[in-house]
């Protein structure tokens, strides 16, 4: 994505001299300090990747994959030993339960690193990260055009812009570039349609208000920022053409697993015959699992709740506590929606009706996609 007049991925490796020899570390765009500041911020350890998945500086489900494939790459120049990348695997599988992008490029990598040498597993470690970053944006930039032909049929006789609804940030931060959800939409702002995006502020981290307004912005896609309980209202008046989310973890039977809340839209778009496409490359889609009760949802801290982070008007970053001391808080990460309530999914194979999604398996590298994983 060009930010400025500079192209930038969410996550890249770097040289660093170190003496005699050289080592690489990671370098990340550290997205808890957005839309207020844009700071590179450069990790030399898988301890340091670990945290900053943690820490939501790297998030968004494709990114997360991204990280940890770098972070087993740094774990792989501390100490190539099986030891040390088990215990790295095993530090990076606890960072996020729930975006299942995590699981598979960890396992990918073990995969990739134990049938080689010691000698050369760092070597190896290293491309075979650069190869899931360079996948995940050919994946979305497949999404974008498979999105873009819904899009346009949608907007088919239709006068005027064509209003998408999206929830959270599931743009190019979310990814390694071009996003998920989002690059349907900059496919058909690129193309020259009247595009506009219904933003969800997203309660409790606001990923929507700071995220997903900042980057469309940076693209120069109109949009506009709704609190997370206006999207039924807009929907009964008209002004909702479709609803388009990413995916943190997909079943086969085609049930979609995204940032809290995202059901909620999708029961108001089947009330209102509103249509509700996920988008979700194929390593979100979790092969192993039958019943999306099992998926773990990720239960964060309940100061995110209590308290909101922005810029004070003197310009400094600042929080704030906006309930009562002594409050209960719950913070449940992720929702559901069924398959029932998602009209197509939207994968780089093309759009899949949700219960045939399975149907992707015959299109994907066993290697690559094992339905049954080994750690
Ligand atoms: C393209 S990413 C899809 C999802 O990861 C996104 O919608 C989302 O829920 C992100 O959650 P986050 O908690 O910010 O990592």
């Amino acid at each position: 994505m060009n930010i400025g007049q500079q192209l930038f991925r969410t996550i890249w490796p770097l040289v660093r001299e170190k003496g005699e020899h050289t080592a690489y570390c990671v370098a990340i765009i550290d997205q808890t300090v957005l839309p207020h500041e844009w700071r590179i911020i450069t990790l030399d350890s898988v301890e340091q990747m670990v945290d900053a998945i943690r820490r939501m500086q790297v998030r968004g489900a494709p990114l997360i994959g991204a990280a940890a494939a770098y972070g087993m790459a740094l774990a792989s120049q501390e100490s190539p030993s099986e030891q040390h990348l088990q215990a790295a695997a095993s530090r990076l599988l606890a960072s996020r339960p729930t975006a299942v992008n995590l699981r598979w490029a960890v396992e990918r990598m073990m995969r990739t690193l134990l049938v080689v040498p010691e000698a050369q597993r760092c070597e190896y470690a290293w491309r075979e990260a650069d190869c899931i970053a360079d996948e995940d944006v050919r994946i979305n930039q497949a999404i974008g055009q498979h999105g873009l032909a819904l899009l346009q049929r949608l907007a088919v006789g239709k006068p005027g812009r064509l209003n998408v609804l999206t929830h959270c940030n599931a743009g190019w931060l979310a990814t390694v570039d071009w996003g998920t959800a989002l690059a349907p939409v900059y496919a058909a702002f690129d193309a020259g349609m009247d595009v506009h995006v219904w933003v969800d502020e997203t309660r409790p981290r606001n990923q929507g208000a700071s995220l997903t307004a900042w980057e469309l912005q940076q693209h120069g896609v109109p949009y506009t920022i709704v609190c997370d309980n206006a999207g039924g209202h807009l929907m009964q008046h008209g002004k909702v053409d479709c609803v388009i989310v990413g995916a943190d973890r997909a079943t086969c039977a085609g049930d979609i697993c995204n940032k809290i809340g995202t059901y909620l839209k999708a029961l108001a778009a089947a009330d209102n015959g509103v249509p509700f496409y996920a988008a979700v490359p194929t390593p979100t889609i979790d092969w192993q699992i039958a019943d999306a009760k099992d998926i773990p949802i990720e239960e964060r801290d309940v100061d995110e709740v209590h308290i909101v982070a922005g810029r004070a008007e003197n310009g400094c970053m600042t929080s704030v506590r906006v309930t009562p001391e002594g409050s209960a808080a719950a913070n449940p990460a992720f929702d559901v929606t069924p398959a029932r309530l998602v009209t197509s999914i939207i994968t780089e194979h093309g759009c899949y009706a949700p219960g045939r999604l399975s149907d992707i398996l015959q299109l994907v590298d066993p290697a690559i996609h094992p339905v049954t994983m080994q750690t």
